[in-house]
């Protein structure tokens, strides 16, 4: 049976009111397992996140994921995640390097790497020393015009070869997560289907949970 699979879970990309989302962060922790959450701010319309903005953020979620034992990166900047405590941080490629971010973080950080869907760009990351390698899109994702489409069979091949864990990311559902799990994927990165749940957050953070588990047991 393969190893368990656990949600990461993504902030939207902009959050119009911090009070109001607190209360959403916190139910969708409280619904269930997340290993952790990216605080992941970007841009509207031309209007630039401002680094107090993802500071503020920072504060706002970092003690109710605490709460929750849920570690707490940012998305892109080193700089920041240092300055907020966060747990760690996500670097894209064309972010800075992992071991740039290593270096301003020290030993303890988490530090993942955006791998799109390539072997040898995650082979790079796990020598520079990332704590996890994230592959995708897996699915079509109204979150960001993603670069890349990966397949199942990259988080198959990565689960045998190596034991560096992998994050799936890219419009995965509580429908569409099967194949994923069932892959090896340690980890499911998620936004949307969180935040645009019709029936909310926690409602999306059970659903996911089910269908983890039916994928661990072989049912889809
Ligand atoms: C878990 C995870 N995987 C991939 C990404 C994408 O990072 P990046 O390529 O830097 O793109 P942006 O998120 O900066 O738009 C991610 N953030 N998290
Ligand atoms: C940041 C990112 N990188 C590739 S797809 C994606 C967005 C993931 O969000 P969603 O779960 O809403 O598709
Ligand atoms: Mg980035």
């Amino acid at each position: 049976m393969p190893h368990d699979c656990r949600l990461y879970l993504m902030t939207p990309p902009q959050i119009a009111d911090l009070g109001r989302f607190c209360g959403e962060f916190e139910s969708a922790l409280g619904a269930g397992d997340i290993a952790c959450v990216q605080l992941r701010l970007k841009t509207l319309e031309g209007e630039a996140v401002g680094d107090d903005d993802v500071l503020a953020a920072a504060e706002a979620l970092l003690p109710i994921a605490q709460r929750h034992d849920a570690a707490f990166l940012i998305n892109d900047r080193p700089d920041l995640a240092l300055k907020s405590g966060a747990d760690g941080v996500h670097v894209g490629q064309g972010d800075a390097s992992c071991e740039k971010a290593r270096a301003a973080l020290g030993d303890d950080a988490t530090v993942g790497v955006t791998c799109h869907n390539s072997k040898h760009l995650a082979l790079l990351a796990g020598e520079a020393g990332a704590d996890y390698v994230a592959f995708g899109a897996f699915y079509p994702t109204k979150t960001k015009e993603a670069p890349t489409k990966a397949e199942p069979a990259l988080l198959e091949w990565w689960a045998f070869a190596t034991t560096l864990p992998s994050v799936a990311i890219g419009g995965i559902t509580p429908e569409n997560c099967g194949p994923l799990v069932r892959a090896g994927a340690d980890f499911l990165a998620v936004s949307n289907a969180v935040w645009a749940h019709e029936e909310g957050p926690a409602a999306a953070v059970k659903a996911f949970e089910k269908a983890i588990s039916a994928a661990h047991s072989g049912k889809v």
